[in-house]
């Protein structure tokens, strides 16, 4: 079949870019040795085993043809003999050799079957680690870009794809090396044939990489809307939804969703894949012609006496292998510029690099221990990345060492935000903040996060086991139990784990076989029981207490002054009873300073502290 639009034409692809050049699908090729390297690293033994065995192989489809004219020519001789006189030794000595050949080539095929699966294993297992320890790196606002979720998203995906790659590499050596012995006898017989050869294949070649391209394009500009149909499916069937998605009947919003997105990639793959098996049935159609082209003119040189029988089995054999080979090497040459492509994504993904890091080129400062002027905000202001609004602006205080600071502000004030900023998972927009009468800038990020333990209120709960739930904190800890068993006796967690059926070796939350979840407050100890974990000169509890009852708040703030002495502790709460214990309270409005004061001096001063404590304390009446 022949489809009517014109093939080569270059339209604009699925993702509404335009095509890509041969050049640009050329120039992917460029990843392919830093690729190979890795592969490399994996493990240069298995490599070499592999590219070993494989060369040996490309050697073998010549030897075993050359041996089947071999036999041919062998058998028409004797035939010409009288009955008597034959002699079938050297026959069989031949079949017995081409028998020796066809089992060493399933052996070695089957060799390098098994060394590709394990390298394959091996490079995605490392590539996965790799990805994980590159993430760990980035700055918590790269996570905050739908962009960069799109190039992690895309890094993810290739791990596997890409041990497929490494063994199309391999294969187009190795296919590429048995063309060459057997393209020795086809030039040595008539080098027209090679030509016929390459007219017969090149079309298929340039249809695949044709369509190859555009179902990359479709993939690729399809990254964002396949993120959401992973999350749509997540949300509609777990754990963590199911809830939810049932008490409001969300189950038909969640599908309808799904197939309306997913229907329309279908049709959108269903066109491309259509398309693609019609020109591929015809381009097909072009290469037979070619094959059979060649082997009537082989068929006529027999006839005419100019080859043997065995040659005509021989260059036959050869042409038609030849234009298999051909075929996948040019087919899988525009899966492997494909592949090239997705690397790039791949590479472009671990280039990413942090802001927020050791600047190498100057001496670190060393963290102060102990702290002693504390931390002093200098008109700091910060905008969180595509935001608009500053979360905070033209922020002045002073944090003191060994002070208690509490943060009062509205919902959306800006009290996270500072704590952020503070633990360096941002960066200033504009001011600065000095430790000790030094930019946080100039010490290492990893020592500033060392020194200081934060519990966020949307900590993590973590699906490990109650003891190792504790010792994230400090988790080159987690073997220590009687040091797990203070914090958590500290945070007041000793009595839920007690309540566990395996204690600290139970696993909480309900994801994986056995887990036993907790109620809010109970996780809510737990994550308090990570401060207590740490040796920080600085430790921040935003909202520690929020899923507390009283008397169990009540309790840990009993604690807190003593386990806290002689340390810097901000806390983030919206009970007053909790934000009263606090040496000074820094009230904050709309991302502004507003005042700062212990209680009974706020509350003296009658300003928004007294009103907001007012309104909270008529509540209890
Ligand atoms: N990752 C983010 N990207 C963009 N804007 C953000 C982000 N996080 C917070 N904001 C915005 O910054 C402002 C301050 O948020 P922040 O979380 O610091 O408030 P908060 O005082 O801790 O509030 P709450 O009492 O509700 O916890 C809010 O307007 C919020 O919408």
């Amino acid at each position: 079949m022949a489809p009517s639009d014109s093939f080569f034409a270059k339209k604009p692809r699925p993702d509404g870019k335009p095509a890509l050049s041969v050049r640009e699908r050329f120039s992917a090729l460029k990843n392919l040795p830093a690729f190979l390297r890795l592969i490399w690293q994996t493990s240069p033994v298995l490599t070499l085993g592999n590219v070993g065995l494989r060369l040996l192989r490309a050697a073998l489809p010549v030897a075993m043809l050359y041996v089947a004219q071999l036999i041919l020519d062998a058998i028409i001789g004797l035939s010409k003999q009288p009955a008597d006189a034959r002699e079938l030794t050297p026959v069989l000595t031949l079949v017995a050799l081409e028998f020796g050949l066809a089992i060493l080539s399933d052996a070695l095929g089957r060799g390098v079957a098994l060394l590709d699966s394990l390298l394959g294993d091996l490079f995605a297992n490392q590539t996965s680690i790799r990805l994980m320890e590159h993430a760990a790196e980035l700055d918590l606002d790269q996570f905050e870009d739908s962009t960069f979720y799109d190039k992690l998203e895309r890094a993810r995906r290739q791990t596997l794809s890409r041990t497929v790659l490494m063994s199309q590499v391999l294969s187009q050596a190795q296919d590429a090396i048995t063309m060459g012995f057997l393209a020795v006898g086809l030039v040595a017989f008539n080098p027209w044939l090679l030509v016929l050869l390459l007219v017969a294949v090149v079309p298929a070649f340039l249809g695949e990489s044709h369509f190859n391209e555009r179902s990359y394009s479709l993939v690729h500009g399809w990254t964002p809307e396949r993120r959401e149909l992973d999350y749509l499916r997540q949300t509609g069937a777990s754990d963590d939804t199911a809830k939810e998605v049932k008490i409001f009947g969300l189950s038909t919003f969640l599908t309808d969703r799904f197939r309306t997105l997913s229907d329309d990639f279908y049709a959108k793959n269903k066109a491309l894949v259509v398309k693609r098996a019609g020109w591929g049935t015809f381009f097909a159609a072009v290469g037979a012609a070619g094959y059979y082209a060649a082997y009537v003119y082989i068929i006529m040189q027999a006839v005419a006496g100019v080859v043997s029988i065995g040659q005509l089995t021989f260059l036959a054999g050869s042409f038609a292998r030849m234009r298999g080979l051909l075929e996948g090497i040019l087919s899988r040459f525009s899966a492997v510029a494909e592949g090239a492509l997705y690397l790039q994504d791949f590479f472009d993904f671990f280039r990413l690099q942090p802001r927020i890091r050791r600047d190498e080129s100057q001496p670190v400062r060393p963290f102060p221990n102990p702290i002693r002027e504390g931390f002093v905000f200098e008109n700091v202001g910060f905008q969180y990345r595509n935001a608009e609004k500053w979360a905070l602006r033209h922020l002045n205080f002073h944090l003191k060492a060994g002070e208690k600071l509490a943060l009062v502000g509205e919902n959306g004030a800006g009290k996270t935000t500072m704590v952020k900023l503070l633990s360096r998972l941002y960066d200033p927009t504009e001011g600065r903040i000095l430790l000790d009468g030094y930019d946080l800038r100039e010490y290492d990020p990893r020592e500033l996060r060392q020194e200081i333990g934060v519990i966020f209120q949307d900590f993590v709960r973590f699906q490990l086991p109650a003891g190792q739930n504790l010792a994230v904190g400090r988790i080159e800890q987690q073997h220590n139990r009687p040091r797990i068993e203070q914090a958590a006796a500290q945070s007041l967690a000793d009595s839920v784990i007690a309540k566990l059926p395996a204690g600290y070796d139970q696993m909480i939350g309900r994801r994986f076989n056995g887990g036993v979840d907790l109620s809010g407050g109970e996780w809510q100890k737990i994550a308090l029981g990570r401060a207590y974990m740490r040796d920080a000169q600085l430790l921040i509890l935003d909202e520690p207490t929020a899923a507390l009852d009283a008397r169990a708040e009540y309790e840990v703030f009993q604690r807190f002054n003593d386990l806290t002495r002689g340390k810097t502790a901000v806390l983030i709460s919206h009970r007053f009873s909790t934000v009263r214990m606090a040496d000074r309270i820094l009230v904050i409005e709309n991302g502004q300073f507003v005042e700062i004061g212990s209680h009974e001096e706020l509350l003296a001063k009658g300003g928004r502290y007294a009103e907001l404590f007012k309104l909270q304390a008529a509540g209890y009446r």
